[in-house]
């Protein structure tokens, strides 16, 4: 392996302003602090976390937070910051600091969904015409890629069509009621309980908080602004338990889907854009009706790249952070960028790891003489080697040569390190009852 030859930092520490210290900012914060160097790595300069702005010096927090970090004056905080992070909420007082950060030179980093629908476009002018840059990936989709993408992936293509969950609270929802029938409460409850949920769940059960994803969403998708008034909303709080069930007896499945769609021009008909907010009965094998809890998925359908589809944690504190960090360090980059800035870096230095050290399931087909005791010679031969057997299927032929019977054998084990499953592949294979092993093949995702 070559020395990593970029762990100089020749740019002198960014000032990182932490605006909130909730469930996202008390995470962003431990982050910070605990991945200082790998970020600083990754980035080409240190982030100096200058102070963590809060409405309540001994608020509980999701992290503990140094107290000498937190401060009440948000607006001295900014001042003094490189880059700011957005974590407050609402649109007062996070709309006038994130201005004070742009007017002071800073680059702000936001997930205030609320706010960029609102006002992203007023904010991204104002960013831009300050050379600043104003990035906001967690506002949508908490912790999944789908606004960079969307900005720059598919920067070259026409997208027809966003269609996704994008409120993990409401999905936990529906699917809570829907997989263990609790009552719509008891789910809002835990969805809260586990940092889901706005400050004001209203804004997450009406569906205003996905359509505020849906008008961000759409801005980007069709390269035109749309405002919160564009988004036809209807929330969850008129699904009731009857409905669920009504929907779950016809294979249906019930989700508050997200939808920005092209209607190009038709038979002298003006063509458009729909953005729209809904609960929507899908059939139970639809990929989305598989997103289960608070996860989100994202479909977007373009002209040449076809049907894409992102997925993951589109809530909580921790998940949220990754997106929020991912903008902080991209921000930064550019930042340091006075020289060609540092986009790609191997300062992991990672060990390379052969096959023999992957753990995986595997399923393995074989064929054996169907004689008493062949499994538990076999079972055997797995447990010497800790292989834990997940399932076994067995099918009796008869081999048509010698007019014999045979047993065919698929087994699937739970994961295992690959040396000890290719060591008792290699057993079995001399075991005198073996005739041939057919098939080894690595499972994921069972
Ligand atoms: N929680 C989640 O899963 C996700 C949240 N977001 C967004 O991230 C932002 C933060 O969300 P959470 O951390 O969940 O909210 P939160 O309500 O847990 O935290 C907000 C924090 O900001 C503080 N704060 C509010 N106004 C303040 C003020 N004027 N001065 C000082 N401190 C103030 C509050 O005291 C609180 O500590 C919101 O815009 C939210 O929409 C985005 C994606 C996911
Ligand atoms: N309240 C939101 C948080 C993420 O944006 C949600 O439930 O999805
Ligand atoms: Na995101």
């Amino acid at each position: 392996m070559t020395a990593p030859t970029n762990h100089v930092l020749a740019h002198k520490p960014l000032k990182v302003a932490l605006l909130g210290g909730g469930n996202v900012g008390a995470q962003v914060a431990r982050i910070l602090l605990d991945d200082a160097d790998s970020l600083a790595a990754r980035t080409g300069a240190r982030f100096e976390l200058l102070g963590i702005a809060v409405r309540n010096l001994d608020a509980p927090r999701t992290a503990p937070l140094p107290r000498e970090l937190l401060t009440t004056d948000a607006e001295a905080l900014v001042k003094e910051a490189d880059l700011v992070i957005e974590l407050l909420g609402g649109l007062e007082p996070a709309r006038s600091l994130i201005q004070t950060a742009i007017a002071h030179g800073a680059s702000v980093v936001s997930g205030n969904k609320a706010l960029l629908a609102a006002d992203g476009a007023t904010l991204y002018q104002q960013a831009d015409a300050a050379g600043v840059q104003l990035s906001y990936e967690a506002a949508v989709a908490g912790a999944i890629p789908i606004l960079r993408p969307i900005r720059d992936s598919l920067a070259g293509d026409q997208i027809t069509r966003v269609l996704g969950i994008v409120n993990g609270t409401t999905n936990y929802i529906l699917d809570q009621m829907d997989s263990t029938g609790a009552d719509f409460a008891t789910a809002l409850a835990e969805a809260q309980r586990l940092g889901y949920a706005e400050a004001d769940p209203t804004a997450d059960v009406e569906g205003h908080d996905a359509a505020a994803k849906a008008a961000i969403l759409a801005s980007l998708s069709f390269h035109t602004r749309f405002a919160l008034e564009n988004v036809h909303c209807e929330g969850i709080s008129s699904i009731t338990a009857a409905d669920i069930a009504a929907a779950k007896e016809a294979g249906l499945v019930i989700k508050l889907l997200a939808i920005a769609e092209k209607f190009p021009a038709k038979d002298g008909e003006e063509g458009g854009v729909s953005v729209r907010v809904h609960p929507t009965l899908l059939p139970r094998e639809h990929p989305l009706a598989a997103v289960h809890g608070a996860f989100n998925a994202v479909f977007v359908e373009a002209e040449y790249a076809g049907e894409l589809m992102f997925y993951g944690q589109g809530a909580g504190g921790t998940p949220t952070a990754s997106a929020v960090l991912g903008d902080l360090v991209s921000a930064a980059r550019r930042i340091v960028l006075g020289g060609p800035g540092r986009t790609e870096t191997t300062t992991g230095e990672v060990a390379a790891l052969g096959i023999e050290a992957v753990q995986t399931s595997y399923c393995i087909g074989l064929t054996v003489a169907d004689q008493p005791g062949v499994l538990a010679q076999i079972a055997q031969l797995f447990a010497g080697q800790g292989v834990s057997i997940e399932t076994i299927r067995q099918t009796i032929h008869r081999d048509s040569v010698d007019q014999e019977d045979y047993a065919e054998l698929r087994i699937v084990t739970h994961r295992a390190l690959e040396s000890a499953l290719a060591g008792t592949v290699e057993q079995i294979r001399q075991l005198p009852v073996t005739r041939e092993i057919t098939s080894v093949l690595r499972v994921e995702g069972i």
